[in-house]
């Protein structure tokens, strides 16, 4: 079996969020379960490109519109990632230093178009076609429709939504985009009058995953309008959970961080690291220490943050960090308790690839309030840390936080409310200052694996299932 997975992002060449961590890991557990698995990816401007060489292994010409562009199949010179990476090269619309912009739909159409060309030419064919997120949701239809790609139509496709909430729309004069296809099944890229490539995607995908179990029956009631859609759709699709990178996120070998420990001497391994931050956020070290990282976005929760932070760090019994970018508006708000609370609250508010491990490595507690989260890897990432995760009981995070009330290892909590993550805070203080539990649920939960060894075969038996359709 061979499968490609078509992405806009792959860590460690594009990261804009957990998508980049997802197609960055879970091929390589695909190989190592015996899958051949690639990815295919745009060419960005970033460091990754400006350090690495480059071959080319196939050019042509596609169109999008009115217009041609150029385009180029790259692969890396040496092989210096863990996976095999494929690079649509089309310098005019791809080769910028962000991964997205407000008006993506050239880049990605075009992008798609160059992958589906290309796959036409390819000898051997892959056997699955794995895309993730709206940026590869007009494969599926194109495939089905576009008469074209009528030899690719055979190959069983699945695409795998990381977040509903984006869906890529487009206005219908924008349609000529797309190769021909019979006109009478325009309906296919329609959702509510405008061209919606994530609902497309869903209509003609062969299957439709969601990044865990509960999201996939939340979609349902709550999927920024695809809610009937997914109902609908309901026999294709299936919750399957991330896993993690557990060679990348490893606190024995991180080399981001201060010192390297394991769940045997994780007493000294977390004091070292905490210690490091509380030197460099300003902190006293001997208070529990709280820290948030992600987009600063209303699916975070983020905006319930400053008015909770002013109230719970008036009794400066905890620290928090801040790291994160996102709305303005919520920037502004949690920048300016800085100097209210110097001491015990602090913020990065950017985006820190190498700061975000040694949080994971030094803070105590891990607060995720989200109001949606298909998966959530940062819970995941602070387990294997022995950080201990308090969020919002909601998507994934319902799936891996068991509350200690509950026998587990974590806080939860249900509503997406100030008043719910200040009781939760509390609870966690309190847990805190019981040094023999805070100490036993921390060294507990590094225990725990959720690497992608077990979903990374849940996937292959989803493709193995699609071979005999
Ligand atoms: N400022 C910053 N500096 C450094 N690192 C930062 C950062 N902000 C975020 N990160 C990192 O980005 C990743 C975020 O991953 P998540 O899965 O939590 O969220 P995201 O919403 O991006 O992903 C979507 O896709 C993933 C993958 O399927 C789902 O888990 C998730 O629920 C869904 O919303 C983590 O690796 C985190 O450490």
């Amino acid at each position: 079996m061979n499968v490609i997975h078509v992405s806009a992002e792959c860590y460690p060449i594009a990261k804009v969020g957990g998508l980049g961590d997802v197609v960055g890991s879970l091929p390589k557990y695909q190989q190592q379960a015996g899958v051949g698995a690639r990815v295919v990816m745009p060419f960005y401007d970033n460091k990754f490109t400006a350090a690495h060489k480059f071959e080319s292994v196939y050019e042509s010409e596609l169109v999008l519109g009115e217009n041609n562009f150029s385009y180029r199949i790259l692969k890396l010179k040496k092989e210096v990632l863990d996976i095999d990476v494929l690079f649509v090269d089309i310098p005019e619309l791809l080769f910028k230093d962000y991964v997205y912009s407000a008006d993506d739909t050239a880049r990605f159409t075009a992008f798609q178009i160059a992958v589906m060309d290309w796959m036409l030419t390819l000898k051997t064919k892959p056997s699955i076609i794995h895309c993730h997120d709206h940026h590869t949701g007009l494969i599926p239809f194109m495939a089905q429709e576009c008469f074209k790609y009528e030899s690719l139509n055979k190959i069983p496709n699945i695409l795998t939504i990381h977040n509903a909430q984006y869906q890529g729309w487009f206005a219908h004069d924008k349609v000529h985009y797309l190769p021909a296809f019979d006109i009478s099944n325009i309906g296919l890229l329609d959702w509510d009058g405008v061209i919606n490539p994530l609902a497309a995607g869903i209509k003609c995908a062969w299957r439709v995953t969601t990044v865990s179990p509960s999201y996939m029956e939340e979609l349902q009631q709550a999927a920024n309008g695809l809610e009937s859609l997914l109902s609908h759709e309901n026999q294709k699709c299936v919750g399957i959970l991330n896993g993690i990178d557990a060679d990348v996120w490893n606190p024995e070998t991180d080399e981001f961080i201060t010192k390297n420990y394991s769940a045997k001497n994780i007493q000294t391994g977390k004091t070292a690291n905490k210690k490091r931050l509380c030197k460099e956020f300003g902190f006293s070290a001997s208070k529990p220490l709280f820290a948030f990282i992600g987009r600063l976005v209303l699916e975070k929760g983020a905006d319930l943050l400053p008015e909770v932070f002013d109230e719970i760090l008036s009794k400066k019994e905890c620290n928090i960090l801040v790291l994160g970018s996102g709305d303005p508006e919520v920037e502004d708000s949690l920048k300016a308790l800085k100097k209210k609370h110097k001491g015990v609250y602090n913020t990065f508010i950017g985006y820190d690839e190498k700061l975000s491990h040694l949080i994971y490595a030094g803070a105590d507690f891990l607060l995720m309030p989200s109001r949606v989260e298909p998966c959530g890897l940062n819970q995941l990432y602070s387990l294997r840390y022995g950080t201990i995760p308090v969020v919002r009981s909601i998507g994934g995070l319902k799936d891996t936080v068991i509350d200690v009330e509950d026998g587990g290892f974590g806080f939860s909590h249900q509503d997406a409310s100030g008043d719910n993550i200040l009781q939760t805070l509390n609870r966690a203080i309190a847990f805190y200052n019981d040094k023999p539990e805070f100490k036993k649920t921390r060294k507990h939960i590094m225990s725990i694996d959720h690497s992608w060894n077990v979903s990374a075969q849940k996937y292959i038996d989803l493709y193995n299932s699609l071979k005999s359709d």
